[in-house]
């Protein structure tokens, strides 16, 4: 991962300096959030005070997550649920596990969710967690038992009026379904709308797992139109072929463009007729990597960031795109499957080379409107066909790039820019709107 330069101010002017832990980890991804925010807040006319707002997440909860190991010993693991802000609604936003999960990085990911469910709308704040495990290292006992622990922790934060969680790096339907028995075992009645992106069979939506991916290739082929780049004859590279990025580069071949690269940690396969996709979903569904897929060439990693392609799709973690790669991406549109893929230093290059930058807080989300969708459909226990769903989350991703596409030319700033001044302006509205408790 690589690390951008400029400093994160501590101490805001007229206000109290930030508490120790929101100082922390400057160069990692809270410290590109905050790098964003400062970007937006000239833009915000007299909004802006209230922006200090923005740099302060609403609540954290740190949790101690002990699990019966099978071998019998006890293990621990570090857990997070933090809730960036909650003026629009209840926190809304996935859970991941991951080895390399910290509280800085969930607090960035928290962030950027109350962003993007301003920026399409949605009625709800921004909120994350993650606990810190390689889930491929469990036996599928103990990832259950790291789930329910986990969700136990944080049962007294967390409810379908409060904080919604989802599914992100790493987690699933069945974790989902796992959370959900968990939340309502503990306070006593089965609660469906507690998390989302459940099985279909137990109160989940037609169409969850697909629509971040779906929304990703909505954006694309909007934005594709502003800049004359022709879908059925381009050319995809995609880091990541998990949820996210596996769904979009299928969309994106079935609309005829080439899948010519494909990386995630079993490594990077290349080939320039374009990749067999449906064969290679089969291949990653059977050993869990593209690595070993016969039909293409494997390439060094570090070339990724070389191949020739008119669109790239981060679609891993975050800080991919840095000031040390940004130079060499051939591709003229970068969709932003992942959330945090780019630093503000690779931003402004990319920005000066005259490359399209789909950022993550609108390209990716078509999940959390869905998301949304299935906690209406909770609601009312009344459910939706997946044409129906598929219409309406594809008339918001659209309606809501072209409300940003058109701040971007007035404002004349990034994408990345205008859909914070479109989300930050909402939020801030609401924070003016309800006031402050004396
Ligand atoms: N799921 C969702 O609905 C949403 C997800 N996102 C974001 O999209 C991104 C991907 O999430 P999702 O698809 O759900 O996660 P998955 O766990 O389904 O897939 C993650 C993919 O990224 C790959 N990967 C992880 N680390 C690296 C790395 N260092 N280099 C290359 N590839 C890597 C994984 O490979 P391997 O399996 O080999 O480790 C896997 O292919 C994340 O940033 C997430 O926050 C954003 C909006 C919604
Ligand atoms: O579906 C959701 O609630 C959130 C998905 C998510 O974590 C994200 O958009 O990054």
């Amino acid at each position: 991962m690589s690390h951008a330069s400029a400093p994160v101010t501590a101490v805001t002017p007229g206000s109290h300096p930030l508490p120790s832990y929101l100082q922390a980890d400057n160069l990692g991804p809270w410290g590109n959030y905050l790098q964003q925010v400062d970007r937006v807040i000239p833009h915000l006319g007299s909004l802006a005070r209230w922006a200090e707002t923005l740099k302060r997440p609403k609540r954290i909860l740190v949790v101690d997550v002990p699990i019966h190991m099978d071998d019998g010993t006890v293990a621990h693991f570090e857990g997070y649920r933090v809730q960036h802000n909650v003026s629009r609604g209840p926190g809304k936003g996935g859970v991941r596990f991951h080895q390399d999960v910290t509280l800085s990085e969930v607090m960035a990911l928290s962030a950027w969710m109350s962003i993007k469910n301003a920026a399409v709308n949605v009625p709800y704040g921004g909120a994350k967690g993650g606990v810190r495990v390689d889930p491929k290292t469990l036996s599928r006992g103990e990832l259950e038992r790291v789930t329910r622990r986990y969700t136990s922790e944080i049962g007294i934060i967390i409810g379908p009026n409060k904080d919604i969680p989802a599914p992100d790096v790493n987690t699933n339907e069945q974790i989902m379904a796992w959370m959900m028995d968990t939340y309502s075992m503990n306070t006593g009645s089965t609660a469906t709308g507690v998390v989302t992106g459940k099985p279909v069979d137990l109160g989940g939506s037609l169409g969850r797992r697909e629509a971040t991916g779906r929304g990703v290739f909505t954006v694309g082929v909007e934005a594709a139109k502003h800049i004359e780049l022709d879908i059925p004859t381009a050319r995809v590279a995609v880091q990541g072929f998990g949820n996210v990025g596996g769904v979009a580069g299928k969309l994106f071949a079935e609309a005829g463009a080439r899948v010519v690269a494909v990386q995630d940690h079993g490594g990077t396969i290349y080939r320039e007729a374009g990749l067999d996709v449906p064969a290679l979903l089969r291949h990653v569904a059977e050993t869990g990597s593209v690595g070993g897929f016969a039909q293409a060439e494997v390439i060094a990693n570090d070339k990724f960031w070389d191949v020739d392609c008119d669109i790239l799709i981060p679609a891993a973690l975050e800080q991919q795109i840095t000031k040390d790669n940004a130079g060499r991406i051939k591709a003229r549109m970068i969709i932003e499957g992942a959330n945090g893929p780019t630093t503000p230093e690779a931003d402004d290059i990319l920005q000066e080379r005259n490359v399209l930058v789909l950022p993550d807080v609108i390209a990716n989300a078509g999940g959390v409107t869905v998301s949304y969708f299935e906690w209406v459909q909770d609601f009312s226990s009344f459910f939706w066909d997946e044409a129906e769903i598929n219409a309406r989350l594809v008339r918001i991703m659209k309606e809501a790039f072209a409300g940003v596409w058109l701040v971007a030319q007035d404002h004349k700033v990034s994408l990345r820019t205008a859909t914070f001044i479109v989300a930050c302006k909402r939020i801030l509205h609401t924070r003016e709107l309800r006031g402050l408790y004396p």
